[in-house]
This record gives structure tokens, sequence and C-alpha cells, in this order.
């Protein structure tokens, strides 16, 4: 089992399998990067598998496959398959901005992925194009009917943004309730690379905003990112607030690039390298750097010090 400094057990890896992606999101990617990383230094699926094989022995019991845009890399759903084989009761997720998923969703089911996460942060095609910069609303949608259609456990994820998409909070929970699936607003997190102009919305606000509508009640709280809560039909919303000073008490997890950089936390630019141990079949070192990174895993973000990170979320996964 891994249990960091401040007793939190992980067992949860994010694995970004590539840092490339087809949209440019003003919080995330608003320009390409200065150029990518070369072929040679990006984890082939078996060299990945390899090291996701010792994680899974020391306790990961939740993977989730991420990037940059995941399903932009060859190949995905044979990457699933053989995470699936080595363990079929793994939490085995994507998180994707939904482009591609209308072409791979039943790939990657019968493969053996159990459950999508799905970025929408907006219903209007012309806000939806100008967040991501790029005419994506349509495809989105199809891949969201798509990935509920083959079976997939679906949530969907929007970051609210003053002045962007914050009026739409009651449009996009009203078109999850009917989709009959759970959508999580995010606190956007301040970075460096994001657009400069980007002004988080606090989840107090949002809260207040969903409640001049609704009633609804907190769920308990369990090892998960959001904070959920129930209305009276019964539909399940959550928020994610890294500003919160409590958020960080939940973390049990750690990411994986696609360039075999393990890292401990979200925010920080602290990494340690697999790759040479992998590439080495040095298995016992990788074991002992997995250690390390779980050893040094802060207790919380500066999120919550008003800081910006300078960690690109395109490369962690988010
Ligand atoms: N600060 C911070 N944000 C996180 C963390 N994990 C996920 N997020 C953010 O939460 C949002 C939703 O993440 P997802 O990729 O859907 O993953 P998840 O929330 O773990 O999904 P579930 O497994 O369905 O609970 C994204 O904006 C992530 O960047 C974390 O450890 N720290
Ligand atoms: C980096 S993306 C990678 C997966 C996929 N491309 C997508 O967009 O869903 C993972 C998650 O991070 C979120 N994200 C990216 N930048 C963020 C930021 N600055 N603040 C909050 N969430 C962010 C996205 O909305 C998405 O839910
Ligand atoms: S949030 Fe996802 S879709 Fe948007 S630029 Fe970042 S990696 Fe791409
Ligand atoms: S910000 Fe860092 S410590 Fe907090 S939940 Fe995310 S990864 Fe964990």
């Amino acid at each position: 089992m891994l249990v960091d400094p401040f007793n939190r057990v992980i067992d949860y890896i994010r694995v970004s399998v590539t840092s490339r992606c087809n949209f440019r999101c003003l919080y995330c990617m608003p320009n390409t990067p200065f150029e990518w990383e070369p072929k040679e230094n990006v984890l082939s699926y078996e060299e990945m598998f390899e090291f996701l094989r010792l994680a899974i022995d020391e306790g990961i019991k939740k993977i989730r496959l991420t990037g940059g845009e995941p399903l932009v890399r060859k190949d995905l759903d044979k990457f699933v398959k053989m995470l699936h084989d080595y363990k079929p009761e793994l939490d085995l997720a994507l998180t994707t901005n939904g482009y591609y998923l209308k072409k791979y969703a039943k790939k990657l089911r019968d493969a053996g992925l159990k459950r999508v996460n799905i970025s929408l942060d907006s219903l209007k095609k012309d806000v939806a194009k100008k967040i991501a910069q790029r005419d994506c609303l349509d495809n989105v949608l199809e891949g969201i009917d798509e990935a509920i259609k083959v079976g997939f456990r679906v949530k969907l994820n929007t970051v609210v943004m003053r002045g962007i998409n914050d009026n739409e909070i009651l449009d996009l929970l009203e078109f999850a309730k009917n989709k009959g699936v759970q959508i999580r607003f995010i606190e956007f997190m301040e970075n460096e690379r994001a657009y400069p102009g980007i002004k988080r919305v606090d989840s107090k606000e949002v809260l207040e905003k969903i409640g001049s509508r609704y009633s609804f009640k907190e769920l308990p709280k369990k090892n998960e990112a959001s904070k959920n809560f129930v209305l009276d039909d019964g539909s399940v919303f959550g928020i994610i607030e890294p500003h919160n000073e409590e958020f960080c008490k939940s973390c049990n997890r750690i990411r994986l690039t696609a360039e075999g950089y393990l890292i401990p936390c979200l925010f920080f630019t602290e990494s340690y390298n697999i790759k040479e141990a992998i590439r080495e079949g040095n298995i016992q070192k990788a074991a002992e750097i997995l250690r390390d990174v779980v050893k040094n895993k802060p207790e919380k973000n500066d999120w919550q010090e008003e800081k910006i990170s300078d960690r690109a979320f395109w490369e962690t996964g988010g």
C-alpha cells in the first residue's frame, strides 16, 4: 500500500498519454507550445504498462487516461486492453475533450474502459469555439451521446470562467440532468500557461446560482476531487474547489506524464523520471522512485495561497 506522510492512501494515478491536443483551451493551452517533446522521449504503451503494472501491484486501484487529448494518440484502445487484462477490476477511466469520442467510444468500451469524463464548457457554438479556439461543439455533443449509448458511466466537466461561461451554469446543469449524467463545475486553477485574462468563479458563487433555481443537499464526501450534491429529483452534480483549504485532505493521487515524469502534485513543478529505470529494465529502481514520489507529496497546493502555478496542465493531464 502507498501511504504519504499525511496518512493519505495513494491508490489513484492519472496518466497523460500525450501532451498534444487538437484544442487550444484558454484556461490550459491558448498558444501552441514552442516545441513538443521529440517522439523518442515519449514512453511507448509497453513502457507505460511496465510501470503501471508495478504501481498496481503496490496498491493503485484507479487509473485515469488523460492528456493533452488522449484520443489523438493512436491505438489507445490497445493500451486500455493491456491494463484491463492485467487487472479487470481496476477503475479504468478516461478524461477527454470529446471531439473524437463518437469514433472511438465503442472500441474503448470493448477494450475494457469503464468510465469517461468529458469536458463541456458551453452549450453555445460561438462560446465553445471561443474557449477551445476550435469549432467543436457539434462533435463534442455527438461524442457525449455516443459515450452514453455504448454504456459508459459518463461525467461532464465545466471550468467556470468569469464573463465567458458563468451565465450558462443553470443551462449546463439542466443539460446534464436531461442526459442523466453528473456534471462537475471546476474552479479555474491559475497557471502561467493560461490566457492572461481568465478569471475564476468560486464554487460558492456556483452553488448560490444553482440554489436560485433548485434545492439540493450535500452528499458525504468520498475520496475524490469533487464535492457532490443531490437535487430533489435525485440528479447529482459536483463542484471541484482546489482553492478550498479542505480540498487536498482527500488527495489520493499522483500523475505520470507521457515522457515518464512522476508528479507528486498538480500545482508544483517537482517531478521524478522513471523512463531510464523502465528502459533499463530496472524495476526495483522504478519502485524506489514511486515510493519517493509518494513520500514527497505536499500537504496541499498553493492555489489556496492565491499563487499561480507554472505547471502546464496539458503535460500533467490536469
Ligand atoms: N487541484 C487538483 N485538481 C484535480 C485533481 N484531480 C483532478 N483535478 C481536476 O478536476 C477536474 C476533473 O478531473 P477529471 O479528469 O474528471 O478526474 P476526477 O475528478 O478524478 O474524476 P472521477 O474519477 O470521476 O472523480 C480537472 O479540472 C482536474 O484538473 C487534483 O488532484 N488536484
Ligand atoms: C488537461 S485536460 C486533459 C484531458 C482532455 N483534453 C480534456 O480537456 O478533458 C484535463 C482536465 O483539466 C481541466 N483543466 C485544464 N486546465 C485547467 C485549469 N487551468 N483550471 C481548471 N481545470 C483545468 C480540463 O477542463 C479537463 O477537465
Ligand atoms: S483542457 Fe484538454 S482539450 Fe483543452 S487544451 Fe487542455 S488538453 Fe486540450
Ligand atoms: S492540488 Fe496537489 S495535493 Fe491538492 S489534491 Fe491536487 S494533487 Fe493533491
